[in-house]
């Protein structure tokens, strides 16, 4: 024995309703998109027209193909039957409809439904549809060919139909629509389509229904997903990992305001306006199915916005410049795996470097290697005294930046790129004459022991700048080892044992304090006969010099400091010591 599903209206309605629409305000939507498919089965001569009348209750006409009675007892009583799928089931391609539920969506703010319907050549019928699950069908007074659908409201969702809310709804969903919308009299539609605007225009419509003036405008056009549309570029940062949706139209019906997946993750600085007649709808027409379709849309679209990019280099380098103030992150984030951002980048895009801001094209025309400091920490320390030597260094502590220096090496083996560790400085750093090196003997012996508990090694050399007195280096193993020595003071006795066992594999080379012979400060400071007072400058250098390559102060330090520089004051400050 066979026997046939039950369906239960009101369950059915109440799964739309919570688990399906997002709001009951999509009824509107899903009227339209009926009267819109209906217009388009009647044939392309045919002027379409839709009047939405408010009051008491609401009623939506279209002059469309109307429905006979046999199809009003197929279509409309049917829950998941439509007349806009082929033979094979499969959505026909004309059509915005699909799933043959849409009508039911009326039941989140209506009691009672009504369509009141005619085919060429066949007589009017009314159906009448309550949310218990009940229907009726009679004969309909005469009319011209084309359907009215009636909604009487639900207690409680009167709001969903009043004159206002369904101007606001209608224009959203349907303001791009081919066929002339009308509520109440007012037509919703006929201004075209936004991306066709002129200039000003189009910066209006962004500054309306964005939010912001956009600092230029990419038309995009993908014909094998039928779409067209704009990228508007926005005028200010925005967090990369910000989702900024866009607002996407199905066959000129709006789908949403925030689609998410149209674009990829590093065209994050676009916000897109587009319609599309291919690319297909979830069933609660809120997002964009995620198909194979889509991915190859999206792959278009970012074509067209790194053609923009690519386009400004070429034609408004200026402008591309302020772009890249604007967004560096993001396109810094596409050169990582992108070469053709890379050398977008690389020619223009200026770093931070210790002589001044240049492009890293322009740093290669002048250094030939890019040489770079890997954190911010290592630039300080090393630009002015690299600076001094003529030596180019870049700063490649901000994001990204180390890593493309490192990649642009690694894709084209013209360009050499050598990470600039301080203690490497020290070969630019020359040595005395072997005369003043033993000269210098007895005050290193002197300065050495003031240091020694500071776990620190003194040395002079000779460099420039002469106005730096000292510099502390600090090279990748000893700041390793700085950093474990602080964890070993901090842990308790277990973890001690375990951190001291581990120390001895932990390399051994010491900072260095590097004092600068050929600075007159420091020459006064050696040749000094009174060895307290050396050893008082010493500690103070040290100080000093721990401060400019912005180093860490750690308790000894601190302590170190302040009886030097008090040694030093009531050296300097005249009178009796009591
Ligand atoms: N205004 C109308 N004019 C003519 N036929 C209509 C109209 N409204 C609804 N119909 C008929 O009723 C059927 C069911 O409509 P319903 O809105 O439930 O589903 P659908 O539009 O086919 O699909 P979807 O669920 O994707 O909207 C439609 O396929 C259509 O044949």
């Amino acid at each position: 024995m066979s026997n046939t599903f039950q369906v239960d209206l009101r369950g059915i309605v109440d799964l739309l309703s919570h688990h399906l629409y997002a709001s009951p305000r999509v009824y509107i939507r899903e009227l339209l998109q009926n009267s819109v498919d209906a217009i388009t089965a009647a044939g392309t001569d045919h002027a379409g027209r839709v009047e939405i009348i408010t009051g008491e209750m609401l009623r939506i006409s279209d002059n469309g193909i109307g429905l006979t009675e046999a199809q009003v007892h197929e279509l409309l009583a049917t829950i998941g039957r439509s007349s806009k799928r082929d033979e094979l089931g499969f959505a026909r391609h004309e059509f915005l409809g699909q799933f043959g539920i849409g009508l039911l969506s009326c039941f989140m703010v209506a009691d009672e439904i009504r369509v009141h319907t005619r085919h060429e050549g066949a007589p009017a019928v009314l159906w009448t549809g309550y949310s218990d699950g009940r229907y009726e069908v009679a004969p309909g007074a005469e009319r011209e060919p084309g359907t009215t659908v009636t909604l009487l409201p639900r207690r409680g969702a009167e709001h969903f139909l009043t004159g206002t809310t369904v101007t606001e709804l209608a224009t959203l969903y349907g303001s791009l629509l081919p066929v002339e919308v009308t509520v109440d009299g007012r037509p919703v539609t006929g201004r075209g389509l936004p991306w066709e605007f002129p200039p000003q225009a189009r910066a209006t419509y962004a500054e309306k229904t964005l939010g912001f003036r956009p600092f230029d405008v990419i038309e995009l056009n993908v014909p094998a997903a039928g779409l067209t549309g704009a990228a508007f570029v926005l005028p200010t940062p925005v967090n990369p990992a910000s989702r900024g949706g866009h607002r996407v139209y199905l066959k000129r019906m709006l789908l949403a305001e925030s689609v998410e997946g149209l674009l990829p993750e590093w065209a994050f600085f676009a916000r897109c306006v587009v319609d599309s007649s291919e690319l297909r709808p979830t069933a609660s027409r809120e997002s964009l199915y995620d198909d194979g379709q889509l991915a190859e849309t999206r792959d278009a679209i970012a074509d067209q916005i790194r053609g923009w990019l690519v386009r400004l280099s070429a034609t408004d380098p200026r402008r591309l410049g302020e772009f890249l103030r604007i967004h560096h992150l993001g396109v810094k984030a596409l050169a990582l795996h992108d070469d053709e951002m890379l050398r977008l980048v690389e020619q223009w895009y200026p770093m931070r470097t210790n002589m001044g801001e240049i492009t890293l094209a322009e740093f290669r025309e002048r250094f030939g290697v890019l040489r770079y400091a890997a954190t911010d920490d290592e630039f300080r320390q090393l630009a002015a005294v690299a600076a001094a030597q003529d030596v180019g260094l870049i700063n490649g502590g901000y994001v990204y930046d180390a890593d493309l220096i490192e990649r642009l090496a690694g894709t084209d083996p013209e360009i050499r790129a050598e990470r600039l560790d301080p203690t490497d400085l020290t070969t630019r750093f020359l040595p005395l004459d072997a005369e003043t090196e033993l000269s210098l003997r007895p005050f290193l012996s002197v300065a050495q022991r003031r240091l020694d508990r500071l776990g620190c090694e003194v040395v002079v050399r000779a460099f420039d700048p002469v106005t730096v007195p000292a510099l502390y280096l600090i090279s990748r193993a000893a700041a390793f080892r700085d950093e474990f020595t602080a964890s070993r003071d901090q842990a308790d006795d277990l973890w001690g044992g375990v951190l001291d066992a581990l120390s001895q594999t932990v390399p051994t080379d010491r900072p260095q304090l590097v004092l600068n012979h050929r600075n007159p400060l420091v020459r006064r400071v050696a040749a000094l006969a009174d060895t307290e007072l050396a050893g008082l400058a010493v500690e103070s250098l040290y100080g000093q010099a721990l401060m400019l390559g912005h180093h860490p102060i750690r308790p000894s330090d601190a302590a170190l400091l302040t009886t030097s520089l008090l040694g030093l004051l009531d050296r300097a400050v005249p009178g009796e010591a009591s």
